[in-house]
């Protein structure tokens, strides 16, 4: 068991970034061929040309009628009105000078047309078949061959997330599958005897396992594919069995409690025995107990039971590892951001609040929301940001500008 003299090499924010960034960088990639369909948010392992370009066709920008530039040279010019072309339609004949076809928004651009007049220029005599073209645009209103894309033009690099937008894209040239980054496989377990599942009655000291959801909705939002969630009382045999199912087949392994110096908190003595340990201690408050290592081919976290410390700790250092492990950046934008009150806390550990912020003329305005105690989930459902009070002896003044983190949900 472990011994609560045992002593921690805590580590800065940065450094055991750093230094689980360099651990992540040395596991295995894996990718997949998936259909389009399934891609959204998914990173793509490899870049997407265009098999050709894009448009196809001369497109019409307007309504209206697509007619010979030199038939325009005197104005109103009066042409013999040869066909319609609506969106859809081919039109295999090439216009000959004095014609005009009657064209729409989207419609093939025949040869010998390289002007599309809007309809709103022009007069119709239906009975003569003839129509009078009064004005001409500056523009030939045509969208030409390629113009958006060239063939074999880079649609997205590697490594790009497949968005709305990008689903379109992938659309508009009838490309079917794609090759992503395989989701990191991941399993949670959230450890506590205090732990009731949903179907059992509230007792003094139990509680109901909110954590557990918390991980898994910050996993889902991050992309993992979810091998297994449990949870177990503190009991290292139920424990042992718990990681031994899940270990062999996970990427990652999330543990939420028992990292602290109690006498139930054993993760804290796997992390001590692991094959590697990254960190055990950091200099951030809430979330200091945050752990890493490796165990067989397993990068585990142990986060803590704190929800705002879990909370932290996910996003902190678990989110960027999901984000990596797919050949992505971490969704968290680091930025800076006015502190809009003073903080009169002071830490020998830097300080993690959770925020929310507003956009102003001068930039990022932070507040704090809710609470900043570890164990204090009352704002956990409302913080866009995340920001540091650097540490020290004096208190934060309105103001200051401060490391902040935008959240990926916000
Ligand atoms: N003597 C010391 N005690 C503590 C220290 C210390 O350095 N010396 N560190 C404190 C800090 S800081 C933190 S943070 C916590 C970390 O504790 P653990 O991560 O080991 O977590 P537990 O002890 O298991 O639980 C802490 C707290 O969180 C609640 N909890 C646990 N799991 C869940 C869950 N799934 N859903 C909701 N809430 C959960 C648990 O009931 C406890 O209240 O240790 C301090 N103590
Ligand atoms: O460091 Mo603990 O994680 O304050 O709450």
């Amino acid at each position: 068991m472990y011994t609560p003299v045992d002593h921690r090499n805590a580590l800065a924010i940065a450094t055991a970034q750093t230094r689980l960034a360099a651990q992540t960088a040395k596991m295995p990639r894996h990718t997949e061929k998936i259909p389009v369909t399934q891609a959204l948010g998914r990173v793509l392992a490899e870049p997407v040309t265009a098999p050709y370009a894009l448009p196809t066709f001369r497109r019409a920008g307007y309504d209206g009628y697509a007619v010979n530039h030199q038939d325009l040279t005197h104005l109103p010019a009066t042409l013999q009105l040869v066909g319609e072309i609506p969106a859809g339609a081919d039109f295999p004949h090439r216009l000959q000078l004095g014609q005009a076809v009657r064209i729409m928004t989207g419609g093939f651009v025949p040869e010998g047309a390289d002007v599309v007049v809007m309809l709103e220029t022009t007069t119709q005599a239906p009975q003569a078949k003839t129509v009078t073209i009064s004005e001409r645009q500056k523009n030939d209103n045509i969208t030409p061959v390629g113009s958006f894309f060239a063939a074999g033009a880079e649609l997205f690099p590697q490594g790009a997330t497949i968005n709305p937008g990008g689903l379109s894209l992938l659309a508009s040239f009838n490309i079917q599958t794609v090759t992503v980054a395989a989701l990191p496989k991941v399993g949670i377990i959230t450890t506590g005897s205090e732990l009731l599942r949903p179907d059992q009655p509230l007792a003094n000291g139990k509680i109901y396992d909110s954590n557990g959801p918390l991980i898994q909705g910050l996993c889902v939002e991050s992309g993992v594919d979810l091998i297994g969630v449990k949870t177990v009382a503190d009991d290292p045999q139920a424990l042992q069995a718990a990681v031994a199912e899940l270990l062999p087949a996970c990427d990652i392994l999330i543990t939420d409690g028992g990292v602290s110096v109690g006498d139930f908190d054993i993760i804290a003595d796997y992390a001590k025995h692991a094959d590697t340990l990254l960190f055990n201690k950091l200099e951030m408050r809430p979330g200091s107990v945050t752990t890493a290592y490796m165990h067989e081919n397993t990068l585990c976290f142990g986060l803590s039971g704190n929800p705002g410390a879990c909370f932290t700790g996910f996003y902190l250092f678990v989110e960027p590892t999901l984000r990596q492990l797919q050949g992505a950046a971490s969704r968290l934008i680091k930025t800076t951001g006015r502190l809009d009150h003073t903080y009169t806390k002071t830490n020998m550990y830097d300080r993690i609040l959770r925020g929310t912020y507003q956009v102003s003329a001068d930039g990022l305005v932070i507040s704090r929301t809710g609470s900043d105690a570890s164990d204090n989930l009352n704002n956990l459902h409302e913080a866009t940001c995340l920001f540091e009070i650097p540490r020290g002896t004096t208190p934060t003044k309105a103001g200051e500008v401060l490391t902040t983190w935008l959240l990926p949900y916000r």
